[in-house]
Parts: C-alpha cells; structure tokens; sequence
C-alpha cells in the first residue's frame, strides 16, 4: 500500500534522512501516547522498533505511514512520499488473485511482469492464479511482502508482520525479509515484540518508552547479541531472574 505522510505537514529540506521526526505528539482524548518522539532513519537503514506493550509503536508508525491525520509534529518532520505498509494479517482482497492483489492500483504498462517478479522473488512463482485463502499464513505474508516491494518504497513500515507466524516460519521470513531489503534498499522500521528478531535483523534498536525514544542502540553483526539484548531488556523493564 503506499501512502502519503500527509498529515506531519511539509517535509524540509535538510540532511540526509530518509525519516526524520522531531518532537511528534499524539493523544487520544487526555491520554497522552507519544510525547515528543525524536526519530531518524538513514536511506537503507534498518531499524526495529521496541517498546511495552500500549507504549505507542502502532501509533508511531501509522502516524509516519500517513494513516493519522490527527498527530502533531514540531521542529522537523520528514518522511518520504513512497512508503509502503506490512501489517501482521496480510490484508489480501478475498476476491482477487495472488497476482492481482500484488499489482492492484499499478497503473504502469509492465505492472504484470513486475507483480510476477516480485513474486518469484519472495519464492511464489507460479502461484500466480490463486486465492489468498487457498495459501498458507506465511505465503500470505509472502505476497504482501510482494505487494509492499513492487512500488519500490523509500520507506518500509512493518507492524509485526510476523508475529502470527509459528517460530519456524518466522525464521525463514527473516532470512527473506534480509534478502528483500538487501536487494531493494528501502529504509525500514520494523515494529516488534521480539528482542531477537529485532537484533538480528536490524542495523539499529530503539526503545520506545513513556511516549518518547529511551534507548537506541547499534545492532547487527559486529555487535554482541547477548550483552545488547540484556541491555534492551533492561531498557522494556524486563529483568531477568538471577
Ligand atoms: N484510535 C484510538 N483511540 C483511542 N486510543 C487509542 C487508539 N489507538 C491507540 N490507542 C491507545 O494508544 C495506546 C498505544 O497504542 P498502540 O497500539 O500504539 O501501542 P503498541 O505499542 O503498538 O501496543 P502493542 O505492542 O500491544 O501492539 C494504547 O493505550 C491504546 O489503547
């Protein structure tokens, strides 16, 4: 789905990033969820996004994917016109094929062959013709990965697209998931629940906490997992028994 960030107001001009929030603000009623979140993301960067649970990820991110017409920002607030938007139910068209759901709304002559490709490259090849509910919970993740890659985002949101998935599916999505942003380049922000999954897969960690980014820390492989992920865990309020 690729939408626009419409209502953070005009992006500036400015430095590099490919996201770059300052200061967003979001209530519902007197509640306030975010409180003056600061955020950048790099083009190509990836980033996973923790946090408690009710802390405010959704929020953030359907407020970057212009889904929230009602959040504020002050000071700086960039986010790019082509982002697309994975969710943890794939969101298929019951009614429409595997292929058409991926090219639904492209209007470009080769939209067919680019809809085919990108699902040989998420490992659907020939499953052209079928339903969505003739696949399995992973393969339907599979075509909405399809679906997001094929506009060629700038910006790849994901609010734990796989967090329905049993843990060996998970596995392979994330060596897929790797692969796909290795090819195509998007600046990414994964919403997660699971502390491995975010070390694992991105290049940077930020702890979302009492509405604002409490931790953000350097992930990947030059990093060392068990000493990062004690320190994530501390930062969620989780300690683990002696
Ligand atoms: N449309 C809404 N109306 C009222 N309150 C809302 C709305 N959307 C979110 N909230 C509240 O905002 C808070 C943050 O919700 P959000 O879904 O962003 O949290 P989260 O960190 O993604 O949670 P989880 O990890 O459990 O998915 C919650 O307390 C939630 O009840």
């Amino acid at each position: 789905m690729a939408t626009h960030a419409g209502g953070l107001g005009t992006p500036p001009t400015g430095p590099s990033y490919e996201v770059s929030v300052r200061n967003l603000i979001r209530s519902f009623g007197p509640k306030g969820v975010l409180n003056g979140v600061d955020l950048d993301i790099a083009p190509g960067e990836f980033v996973a996004l923790l946090g408690p649970s009710g802390c405010g990820k959704s929020t953030l991110l359907r407020a970057l994917a212009g889904l929230d017409r009602d959040v504020r920002g002050s000071g700086v607030v960039r986010v790019p016109d082509q982002v697309s938007v994975v969710f943890q139910d794939s969101r298929l068209l019951p009614w429409d094929s595997v292929l058409g759901n991926v090219t639904l709304g492209l209007r470009d002559h080769d939209a067919d062959a680019r809809g085919r490709h990108a699902l040989a490259e998420v490992g659907l090849a020939g499953r052209e013709e079928a339903w969505p509910h003739e696949l399995s919970g992973g393969e339907q993740q599979r075509v909405a990965l399809a679906r997001s890659l094929v506009r060629e985002p700038k910006l790849l949101l994901a609010d734990e697209p796989f967090g329905a998935l049993d843990a060996l599916t998970r596995l392979k999505m994330h060596v897929l998931l790797k692969d796909l942003v290795a090819a195509h380049r998007p600046a990414v922000l994964l919403v997660t629940h699971d502390v491995d999954e975010a070390i694992t897969l991105a290049d940077r960690v930020v702890v979302l906490r009492d509405g604002r980014v409490s931790l953000e820390r350097k992930a990947g492989t030059a990093v060392d997992h068990s000493t990062l992920r004690g320190e994530l865990l501390e930062a969620l309020g989780v300690h683990a028994a002696a």
